[in-house]
């Protein structure tokens, strides 16, 4: 699969409803030509909190239109709103549309959940925000969101935070190859460059506990705990963890906070998938025996994609590092 086919993962395009064929036309809704177009912020229990023409101060909460079934809407999501959309006080409007999304960033399933599901819509980067030191980098966590970023179509962007503790050199240099753009921050410097990076975009950001990542969000949204305080109100009143919330940058866009989000949804993401991201082997690829993981010796001793580097067509480095994620995407230690 290709770059950019990330949307063959997407559940909602295979989840069909079935029957209803009986239903007559007639009766069907009108398209709602008149829809208000919309970003979702945050979900909570049957509510979506939506922001009005992606205004972060024309904020409405709204449900979902029964013509729309049991069709999943995450965070992320451009929606058509109808009804009330004033977003005044117990007001109510109705999401009526969903557009296709431009990428999607899947959790793994777990005990409580046994699908991978979406849990951030249509974001053009993930920031992998990873500490340089207490806790140490994990490559294997970065290594898993990449896969995660180029089977779903985000870009990548590694965040190392703690810079004040430890050099991040070496951990660059491993991911040089693979022409990861990266911020190094710490908490006693203005996040600049980062902010650069995320102002007027939609990014996504996931890191284990403890990397900083709180520190961050609170650097970059100066209201952010009022923001997330509001968004657990979007439901029934009591406060219960949210999956993915976006909160606005002052200068515009939105950075979408994913507590909770420890490992991506990778179960179904084919070696091909991953190749598909490194165009200089896609080609080669085409000529490993069916079934190649292209791992290379010993587990794929007749993968064609060791010519590609003895050709001198890519560098070593590169078919390392595609190497490296493929070994990551069955791994345990994200
Ligand atoms: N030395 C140093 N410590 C930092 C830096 N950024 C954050 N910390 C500290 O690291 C600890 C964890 O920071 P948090 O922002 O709470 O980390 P988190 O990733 O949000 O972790 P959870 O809240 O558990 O999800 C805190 O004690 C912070 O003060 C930094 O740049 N340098
Ligand atoms: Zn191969």
């Amino acid at each position: 699969m290709a770059r950019g086919d990330w949307r063959k993962l997407d559940e909602s395009d295979v989840r069909v409803r079935p029957g209803k064929g009986t239903r007559p036309r007639s009766k069907r809704r009108p398209a709602h030509a008149d829809a208000v177009p919309a970003m979702v912020t945050a979900v909570d229990r049957g509510r979506w909190r939506c922001a009005v023409g992606s205004d972060a101060d024309r904020t409405v909460t709204a449900m979902r239109a029964r013509e729309l079934g049991r069709t999943p809407i995450v965070v992320g999501d451009r929606v058509g709103l109808v009804g009330d959309v004033s977003g005044k006080p117990d007001t109510l409007a109705r999401i009526v549309r969903v557009e296709e999304r431009t990428s999607v960033l899947r959790r793994t399933a777990d005990d409580t959940d046994p699908y991978e599901r979406v849990v951030v819509a249509n974001a053009e980067q993930l920031l992998i925000v990873t500490s340089l030191a207490d806790p140490p980098p994990r490559t294997g966590f970065i290594d898993r969101c990449l896969v995660a970023c180029y089977t779903g179509g985000l870009e990548p962007v590694l965040c190392l935070t703690k810079a004040d503790l430890a050099d991040p050199d070496e951990l660059l240099a491993s991911y040089s190859d693979l022409a990861v753009p990266a911020v190094v921050t710490r908490y006693d410097k203005d996040p600049e460059g980062l902010l650069d990076r995320l102002t007027g975009r939609v990014s996504a950001l996931v890191g284990h506990s403890g990397v900083g990542k709180s520190t961050l969000v609170n650097r970059l949204v100066p209201d952010a705990d009022l923001a997330v305080g509001e968004v657990s109100a979007v439901g029934k009143g009591r406060h219960t963890s949210v999956s993915a919330v976006a909160l606005p940058l002052p200068g515009g866009g939105w950075v979408v906070d994913t507590p909770g989000v420890r490992s991506f949804g990778l179960a179904h993401v084919t070696a091909d998938d991953i190749v598909g991201s490194f165009p200089e082997f896609a080609e080669a690829a085409e000529e490993c025996p069916s079934g190649c993981g292209h791992l290379g010796a010993p587990e794929d001793p007749d993968c064609a994609l060791d010519d590609v580097v003895a050709t001198g067509a890519a560098r070593p480095g590169r078919l390392e590092s595609l190497r490296r994620l493929l070994a990551s995407r069955a791994g345990l230690d994200a």
